[in-house]
């Protein structure tokens, strides 16, 4: 087991939850009646920025547009890779607007944005991973995304069947810990992908359902330091155990809605 990890500089794309609110229910986590604290949210929000900053990586913010509560998960707003975007089209409707104001900043930036054809909710399925883009499938993107963000990206996807409709997106099931690893929870996948996942990533860590219920798995991980849900608590012994440096950062607010650290992350990956 390797015991010094290597972490790179990542630049991460946010957006502040000024409008986060919890109005259609479109994963099981939503209840319109549970009632969202936003001033808690923000707080919580404002603490993942500085967290990123103080670990060294450049943040950068879309503005919030009013009337799209979940377009703080900006993570489903795009996937990003040497250079080339492919932009989001989120299968419920109350959340299509959002993917307008998503191309817009990338076009900002000075990217050319490949809006896709079909479903494809961005880094929630799309989850580059060394030399592979793992692609979930089964609740949100198609096939036919995978398809597509193999042709624009120009790296091989390889296709996960998601199964159990608290994981609907990849990245509630799995994270890249590097490079050349990565974690997730088995129970999530069907039968062949998780032999898939057993081939591709023979040391990979494997997390409880547990773990992966208080959001573990939507960690970001720069090589070394994984920004991680502390209520995932066999996770963080877990990551501890294996070299990693365990950075505990609480999104208990933004939850309510089926989002944690990951979903509010989106890693701009220039050429
Ligand atoms: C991993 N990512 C990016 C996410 N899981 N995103 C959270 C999306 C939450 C939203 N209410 C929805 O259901 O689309």
């Amino acid at each position: 087991m390797k015991t010094s990890r290597v972490a790179r500089r990542r630049r991460y794309l946010l957006c502040e939850p000024r409008h986060f609110d919890v109005r259609y229910a479109i994963n099981p986590w939503m209840r319109v009646d549970g009632g969202v604290d936003r001033a808690l949210a923000l707080a919580q929000w404002t603490r993942l920025a500085d967290t990123y900053r103080e670990l060294g990586h450049t943040v950068d913010t879309v503005e919030p547009v009013p009337g799209l509560p979940d377009m703080v998960f900006a993570a489903n707003g795009a996937v990003t890779l040497g250079g080339r975007v492919l932009g989001a089209r989120f299968h419920a409707e109350e959340r299509r607007p959002e993917a307008a104001a998503f191309q817009a900043w990338f076009k900002a930036a000075g990217f050319d944005v490949h809006m896709p054809e079909t479903v494809s909710e961005g880094e929630g399925d799309l989850v580059p991973a060394g030399r592979w883009v793992l692609a979930g499938t089964g609740f949100r993107t198609t096939l036919t995304a995978h398809h597509e963000a193999q042709e624009l990206l120009g790296v091989p996807t390889v296709g996960l069947r998601l199964t159990d409709p608290y994981f609907y997106h990849l990245d509630t099931a799995l994270f890249a810990l590097d490079d050349e690893n990565v974690c997730y929870y088995p129970g999530a996948f069907s039968p062949g992908s998780r032999e898939v996942l057993r081939g591709l990533f023979p040391d990979a860590l494997l997390a409880t359902r547990e773990d992966a219920l208080a959001f573990g798995l939507n960690s970001v991980s720069d090589g070394r330091h994984v920004v991680v849900a502390p209520q995932a608590e066999g996770l963080v012994e877990q990551l501890s155990a294996h070299g990693y440096v365990p950075v505990p950062v609480d999104l208990s607010e933004l939850h309510k809605a089926g989002g944690g650290i990951k979903c509010c992350t989106q890693e701009v990956r220039s050429a």
